[in-house]
C-alpha cells in the first residue's frame, strides 16, 4: 500500500516528467499527464480518508461546517448515524467525536491526547495558562496548581477542607441575606449567584471579594460575557481562517484581544499590590504562591527555565483568567439548573427539603460534615449535572502524534471531543434517561453510586482541575438555599425551559422565581461570618 509520503514522491517525479514532456511534445500528452497526476492525488487522498473514522461529507473548504448548527446537538445526531467514533471535516480542521464512555476513557488516559489544537484563537491566547497550554508547560502547571490549590483547601482531607468550607460559607450566608431582602418576590437569581460564586474563586486566587453593585465586578463579568459572545462571532474563523477577513470579523477578533488586555490590566494591579506585601513563607492566595515561586526560581538561578521560558507574569495572569472563567460560570450554571429542575419536579424538591429537615434540623444550616448523611440532596446535584451536561464537549483535545483508536487513524493535530451529553442520555446506560430521578444514583444499600459513565467533569489526564471545589460549592449553596427557602414559580409564569443557551457552558434561559422563606424568625440566617480568611473588598470605594 502506498503511503502518503511515497505518493508525494510519485507526484514529484511525475511533475518532472510533465515539465520534460511539455517542452518537447504536444498538448494531448500534457493533458494525459495532468489527468494522471490528479488521479494519483485523488487515490492517495481517498486512501488516507479511508483510514479515518467514518463521517459525513461536505463541500471543499468549508466541509460539514455549514450544516452543523448547535455542535453538541448536531454531533448527537451524527453519532446515531455513524456510531460512537466518527469524524467530520469542519473547514480546515478534522474533528473526531467520541461518544462511547469506554472509548472516551481509553483515549483520554493516553498522554498523546493531552494536546490542544492549533487554531487562530489558541494563537491569541499564546498557549499560556492551564486550559489552553499543552506539553511541558501544561504538565508542570497542572502539577503545581493541583498541589497549591489543595493547600488552599481544595481537598476533602485534613484541615484544608475546613478553610475552604469557611470561605464558601461566608458567600453562602451573604447570598442568603441578599435573597432575604427580596421578601419572596420573583427575581432573576443569576446576578446574586454570579457574585457569590465569583467571590469564592477570586478569594482563593487573588484575595478579592466584590460587593453588590460593584462597578469593577460588573466590568469583569461584562468582559467575560462579551468575550464569550465575540468568541461565538469569530468561531467560524477557527475552521476557515479566511472567514476572519469578512467585514466586522477582524474587529471582533481585535476586541477579544483588547478585552483580554483590560482583564490582564486588572490582574496586573493586584499582582503589583501583592508583590509589595509579599511574605513568601505565608502565602495568602494563588498570586502570592506564584510570586514566591518566581522569586525562588530567581534566587536559584533558574528563572529562565521557569514556565518553560514563558513570561512569568503573563503566565500568572492567564492562570487567574482561566480559573475565574472555569470556576465561575460552571458553578453558577449548575446551580441555576438545580432551581430549574426543582421547579419542574416539586416531588424531588419536597424530598430534598424533608431530608434536610430530618438530618440537619431547623436550628442550624447544613455544613460539609452533613454531606455524607444527605444522599438524596447530593444525588439531586448529580442528577442535575447528568441532565444538564453543561460542558457537553469538554475542552477540545488534540493528539500530539498520529494515534489509532478502534483501528482508525486519529491524525496528530485533529480536534478530538468527547460527547458527554450523549453518554449522559444513553438509554442503554440509564433507565428512562429523560426523567429527572436522583434515586438512580443510590444503590440498594442506600449508598451513592457514581457509575463510570457519569462524567460531568470529563475524564483522564485533562479532567477538570476544580471538581473538588465544585462539589463543595454546589453542595453548600444548594443545600443551604433549599434549607432556608422554598423556590417557587410566580403564579401564571411558564415553567423554566429545559432548552439551554449555548455559551461557555450550556446555561438555562433566564427565568424568575420566588424564594419564600421556610424558617420561622427564630431560625433566621446567621449573621455573616467573621473569619480569619484574608480578603480585600474591591470596588466599593
Ligand atoms: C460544575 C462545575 C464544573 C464542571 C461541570 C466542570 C467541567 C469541566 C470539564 C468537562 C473540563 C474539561 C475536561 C476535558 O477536557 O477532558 C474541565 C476542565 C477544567 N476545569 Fe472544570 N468544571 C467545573 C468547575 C470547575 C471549577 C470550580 C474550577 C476552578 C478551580 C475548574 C477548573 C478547570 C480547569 C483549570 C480545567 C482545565 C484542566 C486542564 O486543561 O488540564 N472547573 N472542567
Amino acid at each position: 500500500m502506498l503511503s502518503f509520503v511515497s505518493n508525494s514522491r510519485i507526484l514529484w517525479g511525475l511533475w518532472h516528467v510533465l515539465g520534460f514532456c511539455a517542452s518537447r511534445t504536444s498538448t494531448p500528452l500534457l493533458l494525459i499527464a495532468v489527468i494522471v497526476l490528479v488521479g494519483v492525488k485523488i487515490v492517495s487522498t481517498l486512501k488516507e480518508i479511508r483510514k479515518l473514522p467514518p463521517g459525513p461529507w461536505g463541500p471543499p473548504v468549508v466541509g460539514y461546517l455549514p450544516f452543523l448548527g448547535v455542535r453538541h446537538k448536531a454531533f448527537l445526531e451524527l453519532a446515531s448515524h455513524y456510531g460512537s467514533l466518527f469524524s467530520a471535516r469542519l473547514g480546515n480542521q478534522l474533528t473526531v467525536v467520541l461518544s462511547d464512555y469506554k472509548l472516551i476513557r481509553e483515549a483520554f488516559r493516553r498522554e498523546e491526547f493531552t494536546g490542544r489544537p492549533s487554531t487562530p484563537l489558541m494563537h491569541t491566547l499564546d498557549g499560556l495558562g492551564i486550559i489552553n497550554s499543552d506539553g511541558r508547560l501544561w504538565k508542570s502547571q497542572r502539577r503545581f496548581l493541583h498541589d497549591k490549590l489543595r493547600g488552599f483547601g481544595m481537598t476533602y482531607l485534613g484541615n484544608g477542607k475546613n478553610v475552604m468550607e469557611l470561605r464558601i460559607k461566608r458567600e453562602v450566608y451573604d447570598l442568603l441575606e441578599n435573597i432575604k431582602r427580596t421578601n419572596g418576590s420573583p427575581i432573576d437569581v443569576n446576578p446574586s449567584l454570579a457574585l457569590a460564586v465569583s467571590n469564592v474563586i477570586c478569594g482563593i486566587t487573588m484575595s478579592v471579594r466584590f460587593v453588590h453593585g460593584d462597578a469593577r465586578f460588573e466590568r469583569l463579568n461584562h468582559l467575560v460575557e462579551e468575550g464569550m459572545r465575540l468568541f461565538g462571532e469569530v468561531h467560524y474563523g477557527e475552521y476557515v481562517p479566511l472567514y476572519n477577513y469578512l467585514p466586522g470579523k477582524a474587529q471582533a477578533k481585535e476586541k477579544v484581544a483588547k478585552n483580554r488586555e483590560e482583564m490582564f490590566h486588572f490582574y496586573q494591579t493586584l499582582i503589583d499590590e501583592h508583590r509589595q506585601s509579599l511574605d513568601p513563607s505565608n502565602p495568602r492566595d494563588l498570586i502570592d504562591v506564584y510570586l514566591a515561586e518566581i522569586e525562588k526560581a530567581k534566587d536559584e538561578g533558574r528563572a529562565q527555565d521557569l514556565f518553560e521560558g514563558r513570561d512569568h507574569e503573563l503566565q500568572l495572569k492567564q492562570i487567574l483568567g482561566d480559573l475565574f472563567s472555569a470556576g465561575m460560570e460552571t458553578i453558577k450554571s449548575s446551580l441555576l439548573w438545580m432551581f430549574v429542575f426543582m421547579i419542574r419536579n416539586p416531588d424531588v424538591k419536597r424530598k430534598v427539603q424533608e431530608e434536610l429537615d430530618s438530618v440537619v434540623g431547623r436550628s442550624r444550616l447544613p455544613s460539609m460534615e452533613d454531606m455524607s448523611r444527605l444522599p438524596y440532596t447530593e444525588t439531586t446535584i448529580l442528577e442535575t449535572l447528568r441532565m444538564s451536561s453543561i460542558v457537553p464537549l469538554a475542552t477540545t483535545h488534540s493528539p500530539t502524534k498520529d494515534v489509532h483508536l478502534q483501528g482508525y487513524k486519529i491524525p496528530a493535530g485533529s480536534q478530538v471531543v468527547p460527547l458527554i451529553n450523549c453518554v449522559h442520555m444513553d438509554p442503554n446506560l440509564w433507565d428512562d434517561p429523560k426523567t429527572f430521578n436522583p434515586s438512580r444514583f443510590i444503590d440498594e444499600n442506600g449508598k451513592i453510586r457514581r457509575p463510570e459513565y457519569f462524567m460531568p467533569f470529563g475524564v483522564g489526564r485533562r479532567m477538570c482541575l476544580g471538581d473538588v471545589l465544585a462539589r463543595m460549592e454546589m453542595f453548600m449553596f444548594f443545600s443551604c438555599m433549599m434549607h432556608q427557602y422554598d423556590v417557587t414559580l410566580n403564579e401564571g409564569d411558564p415553567l423554566p425551559s429545559l432548552e439551554g443557551i449555548v455559551g461557555a457552558t450550556i446555561a438555562p434561559m433566564a427565568f424568575r422565581v420566588k424564594f419564600v422563606s421556610r424558617s420561622s424568625p427564630a431560625h433566621a440566617v446567621p449573621a455573616p461570618l467573621t473569619d480569619n480568611v484574608h480578603l480585600r473588598h474591591v470596588g466599593a470605594h
